[in-house]
């Protein structure tokens, strides 16, 4: 049977990175040489690949949506040549990368699999190499045909996951949904549908930045600073609240969010809780909400929320379609 083909495209990274008087930075060379000279990367089970190392590779936590329309780009330019695809990316804001490329791919055919690692390839222990071989053995063999992310033996949907572990090998979580996909003895597909190779031609919506804020709710919050984040130029306005959505009912705190929303500004209610939905029909508190105009996020994530918000801010589409599209499960990215 014909080798499959994978492209590689490294952005950064702890996967590629050395020590240095500064702490961990990416060293360029240093990854692809590694991975082609381990003869586990070339065993014959292996699809054949190509590295393309980014300039400057970079650590996550630079990451910007110019980064993610380069990844994008990228990948649509090597579409035609290759069968897979995976995106090696630093854990930090891996998320957030991931839940971006899954908005601004449409027909994908062919697999997308973001990983990287907690230890550097270049230390003991690395979770390194288990992770890109698992992530190049599933684009070949198990072709879901989605963006995804693989971490410590999971493939989660891309923007259904969630940096959840500081310094653990389970760096991501993905709790409102069961991975696509388990690693162990033999590989389990969960929520993941297998798709045939069909070629079809792969749309990338361009993204930009946009003017986002955050807002996360607690006990005691002053209105002097609610009123400093949502400011007139704020386009969209993410709501960190309180269980399936509520907040305080303080009616000054509510003429400001209402106000905003009579302006255009799209407000979001995500639930600070780790896993659940919101539901504003449950309290009176939430209920408030729904009265200024506020949608709801269901079960996204921040990280798809975010990156969807930008998404759509970046068309030319009317206020009433982002409101609506924000509620709407474009890419798995919410349960309604
Ligand atoms: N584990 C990692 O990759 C963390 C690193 N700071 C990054 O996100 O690039």
């Amino acid at each position: 049977m014909k080798r499959k083909k994978i492209y590689i495209a490294y952005t950064g990274g702890t996967i590629g990175m050395k020590q240095s008087s500064r702490g961990y930075v990416p060293v360029a060379g240093y990854l692809t040489e590694t991975v082609k000279n381990n003869a586990e990367f070339t065993r014959e089970e292996m699809p054949l690949f190509d590295i393309h190392e980014y300039c400057p590779l970079i650590d996550s936590s630079d990451m910007s949506p110019h980064h993610w329309q380069q990844i994008a780009d990228d990948i649509k330019s090597k579409y035609d040549q290759y069968d897979g695809f995976v995106v090696l990316h630093g854990t930090d804001t891996m998320a957030y990368t991931a839940s971006a490329l899954s908005f601004m791919f449409e027909n994908l055919t062919k697999p997308v699999i973001v990983t990287g690692s907690q230890i550097p390839l270049s230390q003991l222990r690395s979770d390194g190499q288990v992770n890109l071989l698992n992530a190049m053995y599933l684009a070949a063999n198990y072709p879901i045909a989605e963006v995804s992310l693989f971490f410590n033996n999971q493939l989660f949907r891309g923007n259904r996951a969630t940096k959840a572990h500081a310094d653990g090998f389970n760096a991501f979580a993905s709790p409102n949904l069961s991975p696509l996909a388990q690693s162990g003895i033999n590989i389990q597909l969960i929520e993941g549908k297998l798709s045939p190779y069909v070629e079809q031609s792969l749309q990338v919506t361009p993204i930009k930045s946009q003017k986002i804020a955050i807002l996360y709710l607690y006990p005691g919050i002053s209105v002097d600073m609610v009123k400093s984040v949502i400011t007139e130029d704020v386009k969209g306005l993410i709501l960190l609240s309180f269980g399936v959505g509520n907040a305080p009912q303080q009616p000054e705190f509510l003429e400001i969010l209402k106000s905003a929303t009579d302006k255009g500004t799209v407000i979001v209610n995500l639930t600070q809780c780790i896993q659940g939905q919101v539901n504003m029909g449950g309290y009176a508190t939430g209920n408030a909400l729904l009265n200024c105009g506020v949608l709801s996020g269901y079960d996204m994530t921040l990280e798809a929320c975010l990156t969807k918000l930008h998404y759509l801010f970046s068309q030319n589409l009317e206020l009433e379609t982002v409101r609506h599209l924000m509620q709407d499960n474009m890419r798995g990215e919410l349960t309604r």
